[in-house]
């Protein structure tokens, strides 16, 4: 279906939680942490921000609390050239957060430990109805790209059913549906994962984890993937420090190299190389060229302790 006149090939929306992230202060356990640094993460929301960094026309769809962290965020992705007009203030809801704990796996990579606080926040009241607003439904009609993670449908089941309709919503449009898996166990613990799944089935670019692949789709293996999402444009399967392979239909599967870097901090690696892959496809960039832009990215966020590139890099 071609687009809608509203529609703006290169601008990008994303969809999903804000989270204030507290992180100690110290370099100490967290029962030892009586100090915490804040920042601000989320996944889309961390790709908006990346996007407005680079210089990106990008939007931010979602809900805050009517707190002093609300507050913060937005004017934050405000200040980052983001359009936060369809997001939405709840009265009686808060905020989402998680702690971070930096730290060190056993085999000596750079690991670190989320704990969320985020069960009943404002984003997890997300809901079919929501898409209706008419501030929503306006910056969603201008997207050429609507971007969402696999962490929106496991917020709640009305969140679920929001990302459904999103989904529904964006193809009927003819806007590009990126989503980014995002497989967190932790929303996922006592529940059916259809919706996660449904969601990556929607996409025209799938971005996701090889480890991601095994524990969702019981395999990381291209063949498999590729019989699966066959009528997604393109999958992205992530395999860390390897790289990314790329998956499209009639095409071979094509193996772009990421770069060598001393990790710091790996929490938002994902969300870098997706704003930098989004982005240099809004530039018209090829998807192998925007993948090395995305590992720049990710390269830049993996080098610093909170969940963004405290530099991005120049998009030519
Ligand atoms: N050890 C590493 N060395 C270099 N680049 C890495 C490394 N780990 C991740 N990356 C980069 O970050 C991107 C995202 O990695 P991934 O592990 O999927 O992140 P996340 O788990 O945050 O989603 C990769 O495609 C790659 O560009
Ligand atoms: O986990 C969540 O729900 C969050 O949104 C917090 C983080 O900001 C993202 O998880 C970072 O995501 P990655 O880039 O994949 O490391």
């Amino acid at each position: 279906m071609p687009p809608t006149e509203t529609t703006t090939p290169s601008r990008v929306v994303c969809v999903g939680e804000a989270l204030v992230v507290l992180t100690p202060t110290d370099d100490v356990p967290l029962a030892e942490a009586a100090t915490f640094t804040r920042s601000v993460g989320g996944a889309e929301l961390n790709v908006a921000l990346t996007l407005g960094h680079l210089g990106i026309d990008v939007a931010w769809v979602s809900r805050l609390g009517d707190d002093g962290f609300g507050e913060h965020v937005r004017a934050l992705a405000g200040s980052a050239g983001v359009d936060v007009s369809a997001v939405a203030t709840d009265p009686d809801r808060p905020t989402g957060l998680y702690v971070k704990v930096p730290g060190t796996a056993a085999d000596g990579t750079r690991r670190s430990r989320m704990h969320y606080y985020r069960s009943g926040s404002a984003a997890s009241a997300l809901s079919p109805e929501f898409l209706d607003e008419p501030a929503v439904a306006g910056v969603l009609a201008s997207a050429g790209t609507v971007h969402v993670s696999g962490i929106t449908p496991g917020l709640s089941d009305s969140a679920a059913r929001f990302c459904a309709e999103l989904a529904r919503r964006t193809r009927a449009a003819g806007a590009t549906l990126s989503v980014d898996l995002n497989h967190r166990p932790v929303l996922w613990r006592g529940r059916d994962d259809a919706p996660l799944r449904a969601l990556a089935e929607a996409a025209d670019e799938l971005l996701l984890g090889a480890d991601e692949a095994r524990a969702v789709f019981g395999t990381d293996d291209p063949a498999r993937l590729r019989a699966r999402f066959g009528h997604a444009r393109r999958v992205l399967l992530k395999q860390e420090e390897h790289g990314v392979l790329v998956l499209e239909p009639g095409e071979p599967d094509r193996h772009v190299p990421a770069l060598d870097v001393d990790v710091v901090e790996p929490v938002g690696a994902g969300d870098a190389f997706a704003a930098g892959y989004l982005a240099a496809r809004s530039r018209g960039a090829d998807p192998d060229d925007a993948v090395r832009f995305g590992h720049r990215c990710a390269a830049a966020a993996l080098v610093v302790r909170g969940d963004r590139p405290a530099h991005v890099p120049a998009l030519t």
